[in-house]
């Protein structure tokens, strides 16, 4: 049940650097998904933040006469604040102040649904609050993260006690990381095992809300393992904010039995938190560990550029730099623009929705995964019966025959799996030639 958005002024700064329009678009659209409503935006030109009050002091008067005039009583900050300059902001406007981290991370915390993202947007939460926690807060220190969405609580209900609840933080970020660390030996064996199978990986990256999901979803559909009908294997998608906050792996079967591993992963947004991205980073490690990484762009968004520079920034941040990347223009159906298409080896245009667009997608991953193939003739003696099924399950044979002293198999296999059966490669091309 959502109560009546409760009304806020977005206040940000044109600095030298940054797009402060697509910022503040951002920041409403953060807002909105909060269950807040931006009535008004107020912005100031400074080369750097006031140290203690952000904004310079006259901005800040205004600040606070248009509080008392429009009776609004929270203040959303475009940027990460100092715990001293949102109490000195707070004092003189007299209305609570959350900066966008904060809010950031409290919708993270309303869409965390697995135990991993739940622990991780905790931690996240807790090294958020320690320097800031303040007598006029009343923070629920017990609750748990994730569950309905705690909200900001009002101001001035209940005294904390300072100390008390430092301590409390402090001691529940040792048992949160405790638990985390737990966890990831347990995932990190399960991706061992992923890596022990050969099967090249492709990522999914890009901004919150451009696709990702989606196209994993349609292509599972359509190549996901034995999965034809099975929804249990879809991935959650959703036109909000951080609608993904976990990490899946799928593996898909081609039709010609080339196989590889898909994960969709958490979106980006610009000034994404550094404690929530060092909480993710275990999260994010697929990309990291990826042979190719699929950038999704909204390209029906008119600042998709910013929205890729901002995804670039923060792979780099965690990072997963120095891979092949394909660029997919997605939402290309919401556009102008013709799709698919598609430009040299590494930019597609397309739509998500549609099965051409699909198709070109997943020719354009194969050229770039299975790029150093070579068809070989395999001689496999009678007695190695599990060689020819290993290599039956993977992929489609060009030719078989079968003699005396056992089969002939024309291949097509990636270097990896040249070096892997090395032993059973003849000379020739083809038993034919
Ligand atoms: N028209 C159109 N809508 C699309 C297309 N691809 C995705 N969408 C819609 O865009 C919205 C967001 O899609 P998701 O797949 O959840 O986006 P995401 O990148 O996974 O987002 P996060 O998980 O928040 O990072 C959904 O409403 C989708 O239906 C497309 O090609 N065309
Ligand atoms: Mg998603």
């Amino acid at each position: 049940m959502q109560e009546n958005p409760r009304k806020v002024f977005l206040v940000g700064l044109t600095t030298n650097q940054g797009n402060l329009d697509y910022e503040l678009e951002e920041l409403a659209n953060l807002a909105k998904a909060n269950n807040l409503e931006p009535v008004e935006t107020f912005t100031q030109k400074l080369e750097r933040p006031n140290p203690s009050t952000y904004f310079g002091k006259g901005k800040v008067e205004e600040l606070g006469e248009a509080v008392k005039t429009y009776d609004v009583d929270m203040i959303v900050v475009n940027d990460e604040l100092t715990p001293s300059q949102i109490r000195n902001l707070e004092k003189t406007t007299d209305a609570t102040v959350v900066d966008r981290t904060g809010l950031i991370l409290e919708i993270f915390a309303q869409r965390a649904q697995t135990k991993v993202a739940k622990l991780q947007v905790q931690l996240a939460r807790l090294q958020y609050q320690l320097p800031r926690l303040r007598k006029s807060m009343s923070i629920s220190l017990d609750q748990q993260t994730g569950t309905g969405g705690a909200g900001f609580t009002s101001r001035g209900s209940g005294e904390t006690k300072l100390e008390q609840s430092r301590q409390r933080i402090t001691s529940q970020m040792v048992h949160v990381r405790q638990e985390l660390a737990d966890l990831d030996k347990s995932e990190n064996t399960r991706s061992m095992q992923r890596h022990a199978n050969n099967l090249p990986n492709v990522a999914l990256v890009g901004y919150t809300n451009a696709g990702k999901s989606t196209l994993m979803n349609r292509l599972l559909m359509r190549f996901g393992v034995g999965a034809d009908n099975d929804d249990s294997k879809q991935v959650f998608e959703k036109d909000m904010l951080f609608a993904t906050l976990n990490t899946t792996v799928r593996q898909l079967t081609l039709p010609d039995k080339r196989q590889f591993l898909l994960s969709d992963t958490v979106g980006f947004v610009s000034k994404l938190p550094h404690n929530l991205v060092a909480a993710f980073k275990s999260t994010l490690q697929e990309a990291a560990n990826a042979d190719l990484i699929l950038h999704v762009v909204d390209v029906s968004d008119e600042h998709y550029k910013a929205m890729m520079e901002t995804t670039e920034k923060t792979l780099t941040e965690i990072g997963v730099t120095g891979k092949p990347v394909i660029t997919v223009y997605n939402k290309a159906d919401r556009t102008e623009l013709h799709y698919p298409d598609i430009s040299g080896d590494n930019v597609i245009t397309l739509s998500a929705l549609d099965t051409n667009s699909q198709d070109a997608l997943i020719d354009l991953i194969v050229k770039h995964i299975f790029n150093d193939s070579e068809v070989v003739t395999l001689h496999i003696p009678f007695d190695k019966g599990n060689v020819v099924a290993q290599l039956a399950a993977k992929h489609k044979f060009i030719e078989e025959q079968y003699d005396e002293t056992g089969s002939w198999l024309t291949i097509e296999l990636s270097e990896v799996e040249r070096n892997l059966f090395q032993q059973y490669i003849t000379k020739e091309k083809s038993m034919n030639s």
